[in-house]
Formats: C-alpha cells, sequence, structure tokens
C-alpha cells in the first residue's frame, strides 16, 4: 500500500501541498517522534508514505529492515481447538463452517509475531471465523453499548436503557415514535446529582449547543463504552464502586489468548551487546479480566499517543482485539521521542502488550477506507439480520481491550 505519487486536482490543493510540507520542515525539530509518524499517517494530503508499515500477511512484500525485526513463534495453545471437552465449543469459530468466499486465512491459528525492538508486545492473526466476528461485532453494539455501562455519549444525553442500538434499528425499520427521542442531560440536573452524591467522582458536564440528534445520527458519534469496572476518564482512575459484569464470552476469549502465550519467549544472540531476549513469564493463572473498553472509530476518527497506566496490576497483559476496517497501529517506546513502529491491525486481529510493553506509548493515527472485509459487507450473503450490522460497519472500526486491574 504505497502512495509515492500523488496527482493534485486543483491549484488550491497543489498549495495547501506546499504549505504543508513546508511547514513540516519548519516544525520537525520540535516535534517528537511519536508526533512526527502520527501525522505522517493522519495526514489527507500528501497521502501518508506507508513504506515501513509492518504487514504480518505480507511479510514477504516488506523491506529486509522490516523482516529482520520480526520474530514468528508458535502459540502455546492451538486458537480454535480449546477446550472443546468442557463444552464451550469453540469460541473461534469452526473452519468446517466457512462458506464459499470467506477469505481468512487458514491453518494458521498457532502462530504469532513478536517485534524485536518492542519486547512484550505479541501480533497474533486473525484466529476468528467470520461468523463470530459478526457475533462480537453484534455484541459490541447492540448488548455492551447500554445501560449499566459508560459512554462517551452520557455526558449530553440520556440514552434509553434498552440501548442506543435498539431505537437504532426501529429508525431503521420505521418503527420510531415521538417518545423516542433521546434527551438532552440538562446541566441543572447535572448539578443536582453532584449535589447528591458529593463523594463520587465529578462527570463532565454537558455542554451547552449540544444538538438534539436521530439514533441514526448519534449512534455515528459512539466512541467508548466501558466494561466491568468503569474508567473515570477525567482523572483516568476506575470507578472501584462501579463494577458491572464482564461478558463472559469476552472473558473466556482473553483466557484462551493468555493460556496461548504463557511463557513464550524469544532469544536471540546479537553481534553488539550480546543476548536480547524477551519473556512472557506473567502466570496465566492469575489472570482476570476486570474492566474493558470498546472503542468505536469512524473513518476520520483517531487515538492520540498513550500510555494505559491505570490498573493497579502493570504486569497483567492488555489484551485488544479488532474488528472491521484495519487501521495503522503505531507502538513506541516509554516516552513519546522514541520513534513508533507502524503496523496494520485488520478485522479479526489479536494483539498484547505485556511485560516491558505495558509501558510503551501506543495509538491509532488512521482507518483505512474501503478495508472491510468483503464477509463483514451488508449484503455479503443471505443473512437478513447482518444488513444493518453491516451498514453500520461500512464506516466503522471496532476495537475491545481488556485488562487486569489487581
Ligand atoms: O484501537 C486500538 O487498537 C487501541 C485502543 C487503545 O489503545 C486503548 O483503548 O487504550
Ligand atoms: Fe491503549
Amino acid at each position: 500500500m504505497t502512495s509515492s505519487k500523488t496527482q493534485y486536482k486543483s491549484k488550491r490543493q497543489q498549495k495547501l501541498a506546499q504549505k504543508q510540507s513546508l511547514s513540516k520542515s519548519f516544525t520537525h525539530s520540535t516535534q517528537t517522534q511519536f508526533r512526527d509518524a502520527e501525522r505522517n499517517f493522519k495526514s489527507r494530503l500528501p497521502p501518508p508514505t506507508f513504506d515501513n508499515v509492518i504487514d504480518f500477511y505480507n511479510l514477504d512484500q516488506c523491506s529486509d529492515e522490516i523482516k529482520n525485526k520480526i520474530m514468528k513463534i508458535e502459540l502455546k495453545v492451538e486458537l480454535g481447538k480449546e477446550d472443546e471437552s468442557e463444552e464451550k465449543g469453540n469460541i473461534f469459530g469452526d473452519y468446517n463452517e466457512l462458506k464459499e468466499g470467506e477469505d481468512v486465512i487458514k491453518g494458521e491459528r498457532k502462530v504469532a509475531y513478536l517485534i524485536k525492538d518492542i519486547p512484550g508486545f505479541i501480533f497474533i492473526p486473525n484466529p476468528f471465523t467470520p461468523k463470530v466476528q459478526k457475533n462480537i461485532i453484534k455484541r459490541c453494539l447492540k448488548d455492551f453499548a447500554k445501560y449499566p455501562n459508560k459512554s462517551n455519549l452520557d455526558t449530553h444525553y440520556i440514552l434509553p436503557k434498552e440501548g442506543l442500538w435498539n431505537l437504532y434499528e426501529k429508525g431503521i425499520n420505521s418503527e420510531l415514535n415521538e417518545n423516542d427521542v433521546i434527551p438532552l442531560r440538562a446541566s441543572e440536573n447535572r448539578d443536582k446529582e453532584k449535589e447528591e452524591k458529593v463523594e463520587e467522582k465529578a462527570e463532565p458536564l454537558p455542554s451547552p449547543g449540544v444538538p438534539i440528534l436521530s439514533p441514526s445520527q448519534l449512534i455515528k458519534k459512539l466512541r467508548w463504552v466501558t466494561l466491568g469496572y468503569q474508567y473515570h476518564w477525567p482523572t483516568k482512575t476506575y470507578h472501584l464502586d462501579k463494577r458491572f459484569s464482564f461478558p463472559k464470552d469476552i472473558e473466556l476469549l482473553t483466557t484462551f489468548v493468555i493460556k496461548s502465550i504463557n511463557g513464550i519467549k524469544f532469544i536471540e544472540k546479537n553481534e553488539n551487546n550480546g543476548e536480547q531476549y524477551f519473556i512472557n513469564d506473567y502466570d496465566h493463572k492469575k489472570w482476570k479480566p476486570e474492566a474493558g473498553v470498546v472503542n468505536y472509530y469512524q473513518l476520520k476518527d483517531n487515538l492520540m499517543a498513550h500510555v494505559d497506566k491505570s490498573e493497579f496490576n502493570m504486569e497483567a497483559p492488555l489484551i485488544s482485539f479488532s474488528f472491521g476496517h484495519t487501521c495503522i497501529f503505531l507502538i513506541g517506546g516509554i516516552t513519546r521521542d522514541i520513534a513508533p513502529i507502524a503496523l496494520y491491525l485488520r478485522s479479526g486481529d489479536i494483539s498484547v502488550m505485556c511485560g516491558p510493553c505495558r509501558a510503551n506509548f501506543h495509538g491509532v493515527p488512521r482507518i483505512l477506507e474501503g478495508t472491510l472485509p468483503r464477509y463483514l459487507e451488508p449484503n455479503y450473503d443471505d443473512d437478513p439480520e447482518w444488513k444493518i450490522y453491516g451498514d453500520f460497519m461500512s464506516t466503522t472500526r471496532i476495537n475491545v481491550n481488556v485488562r487486569q486491574v489487581f
């Protein structure tokens, strides 16, 4: 995906591009390396340089520099073969049930990749069947994005208890009635709420001028939902008194991922400084998925560089699942001055940040248009139930990331 040649449509665009590249050369010295990488991938004009992005599905086509950074390893447990004896079934999905044209790469469910420069980062290529991916996407939109889980929309809107998706579906099916409006959260009420609950962490106040929107407009503004221990974004701490049940299916997925990476390691003799190594010494029996964030990205959205450090337990891995559109994921070091590595995360891919990598800056500077897998498109097969989800996914990437707090 290289885009070195650009055809500018107009004089105005040419000027804009010149201005952008001038301002780039002036400000570079004061920017961090992470910021530089973000700028590259966020840029629409000129388009980003994708030359150094790691593509784990096409490593053959990557430069030698990239190939030398990557280590292919074998997982301890084959994903998709887990616990059939315990009647949990095959939680990643059964490859025997794949339909014609469902273009997943079969037989790779025991493979993962490490990046030598980023000890503790593990990439697991999509082990899910399309059917299971669709099911998790439905869960994220219909089941997780609702009371009592908090979402970014709660600051400004009083969402229906049965969830926004429910109303959105009603709207699509022309079943809305006049009671189905989503009221704004008035600031006066919020002040009263605050007085009554002095002990509680203050939530951000609704800002004036927020418009009343229809369910179909509002659903596109959904950005995050929290699972398990709810997160208080203004103070970047967990609400220890607001803990809701963690979804069993997601818990099970993470448990198998944790088992599959138990004790994995790489040790390599290195010409200059002896041995380079990483061992995942986290004991898989201690894993407790206690909190999660579901991120919903529309095509223009991004997530700035950050470190997830609100958890009391920084030894436990952070597990992240991607669905829908492909993104560029940047993973750097413990400061923004360390140049990050860019990689593609595609639908179904799993990434794990464990060990030293837990303290690393990372972010999502770009969602890539036109990358929704065929099997997630609204009219891909004759599943009428998928249509509405597929429509929504035509502009969306969903990320579920799971953490242990204590
Ligand atoms: O969307 C992603 O892949 C990353 C999300 C993330 O880093 C976070 O929610 O902390
Ligand atoms: Fe993060």
